[in-house]
């Protein structure tokens, strides 16, 4: 060997060495084989093998992160995160949110690569390495950086999918440890029927109406009616209503987005179709009005302290659109009379955050004809309807974009204004955020209405709801990746059968 070589082989063992010493190699295993002969398993190998994995540092965290933008179901770019681990690759999709690239060039402005970028780079730095079983370490980490909002999101679902993956659970199931619940409960889903505001492009001003089966003993059983109700409606519509609805067109979320002049005729509609799949008596509606959408909501002041609210309801009915605007005083007036008319039982964001007296005298105006009803025995009310498991407030009134905080959820509790909180992935930031809103609202016992914003084919919403038992949940309509999410409800359901099962929440939907 000559001085060169020798020297080479000097390298190598120092090389070597150091790297025993890195990982302790001599250590660990000697006590690994240490604690096979005490312990003397079945199978040494399997033992070795899994005790070995557990102290590997690669194998139990997160080794590479990636982004792509992609297009989104609503054929807008999106952000594709993907989370590689030993355990496999974890994906989700997170559209309709930015920030966005402002590059007129490209999709309107709505690129999404200097996202792209950011988690690349600075968002892949921080997660690379970490155990993706942390999801409340990993979501405040990017919380406190000035990460993009679809980002974070995108990364804190990919996490929470491989944090389950890496304890072996259902998605479901590693959700509800991380909340500390035990018990998993399937809501009772709502299914959009209708789409107006941002998500019709026609003239009507609700966002969505949906419907639900409350009395239906299962998610399949409340399925099979919905399927019945979701396709007699489109043929009532173009047959019924005057003047005529050519195509009953669809919206963004899946319901029918009708070229309808009023909410009557729709509201006529529904009771029709119901008739006809003989769901008169069993299904009810939930109006979301969304008014945070109407940005022209005006608070005149009219020299004492009271703040009047005017709505304006023609804002999505185009150039041609006359305009209407409402007081305050109107608007309680029309929901009463929607209220009396049809099988309403959830208002969602029917006035304005500040507007707590509105929301207050349209319940006292419901719970007083409540009384007259009982004092006269009178069952031909529609409130008599013993829907709702809440005689003593008939009427849900459920805050999305009013009740974005968990401030926001107290003050709504402490003034009695809105009794229900509807809960979204984007609203809450990240799992984490939403298993935080939840924890909120649950210990005020406001029941939680999860809402699947995006169009996105991901059922990781329903794992949510079903892990922290929120008794209601609204997916969509009845078509495409839509149905996706519903058809997992129906897998979870199922995949009960036989065993202790997972309680279906049914009638109890407002617990
Ligand atoms: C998704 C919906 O609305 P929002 O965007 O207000 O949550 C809906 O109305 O079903």
């Amino acid at each position: 060997m000559n001085q060169l070589e020798s020297a080479a082989v000097q390298d190598d063992k120092r090389d070597i060495l150091e790297y025993m010493k890195k990982f302790r190699l001599e250590e660990v295993l000697n006590d690994l084989i240490n604690e096979l002969v005490r312990e003397r398993p079945e199978d040494p190998f399997v033992d070795l093998a899994q005790t070995i994995e557990a102290k590997s540092v690669l194998a139990n965290s997160i080794v590479a992160v990636r982004a792509k933008e992609v297009i989104g179901a609503n054929g807008e770019p999106a952000l594709e995160v993907e989370i590689e681990t030993l355990k496999g690759v974890f994906q989700s999709i997170v559209g309709g949110i930015g920030p966005y690239d402002g590059d007129e060039e490209r999709f309107a402005g709505k690129g999404l690569t200097s996202c792209v970028k950011i988690v690349n780079t600075l968002m892949a730095d921080k997660l690379i390495g970490k155990d993706p079983r942390r999801q409340e370490f990993i979501d405040s980490m990017l919380a406190e950086e000035d990460f993009p909002a679809n980002a974070v999101l995108a990364v804190s679902i990919t996490v929470c999918k491989a944090g389950a993956k890496f304890n072996e659970m259902p998605v479901y199931e590693h959700v509800g440890a991380l909340a500390n619940i035990s018990e998993p409960r399937i809501p009772m889903p709502w299914f959009n029927l209708v789409n107006g505001n941002t998500f019709g492009e026609n003239e009507l001003y609700p966002k969505s109406v949906s419907f639900a089966i409350p009395e239906a003993e299962s998610v399949r059983e409340a399925l099979e009616g919905a399927s019945k109700l979701y396709s007699q409606f489109p043929k009532t519509l173009v047959s019924t209503v005057i003047p005529p609805v050519k195509s009953p067109n669809v919206g963004k979320l899946g319901g029918f987005a009708p070229a309808c002049e009023n909410m009557t005729d729709v509201f006529n509609t529904v009771k029709t179709s119901a008739i006809e799949v003989e769901l008169a008596q069993k299904a009810v509606l939930s109006v979301n009005m969304g008014v945070a959408s109407y940005s022209s909501i005006l608070e005149t002041d009219e020299g004492d302290d009271e703040v009047q609210f005017q709505y304006e309801l023609s804002k999505f009915g185009g150039e041609e659109a006359v305009k209407v605007l409402k007081g305050s005083g109107e608007m309680v007036d029309e929901y009463y009379d929607w209220l009396v008319n049809y099988p309403i039982v959830s208002l969602e964001d029917a006035f304005e955050k500040k507007d707590a007296g509105s929301i207050i005298a349209l319940k006292e105006k419901v719970e007083s004809e409540i009384e007259r009803i009982k004092e006269a025995d009178d069952e031909t009310s529609p409130f008599a309807a013993d829907v709702g498991g809440n005689e003593g407030c008939f009427l849900q009134t459920v805050g999305d974009d009013c009740l974005g905080s968990q401030d926001d959820i107290v003050r709504a509790e402490e003034k009695q204004t809105f009794n229900g909180v509807t809960l979204t992935m984007n609203k809450a930031k990240t799992v984490s955020g939403f298993i935080g809103l939840w924890q909120k609202a649950d210990s005020l016992g406001m029941p939680v209405v999860a809402v699947d914003e995006s169009e996105e084919n991901d059922p990781f919403l329903v794992h949510m709801a079903v892990a922290l038992r929120c008794s209601q949940i609204r997916l969509g309509g009845l078509l495409g990746g839509f149905a996706t999410k519903y058809n997992e409800l129906l897998r979870l359901e199922d995949s009960q059968d036989g065993g202790e099962g997972i309680a279906y929440v049914g009638k109890d939907y407002r617990k």
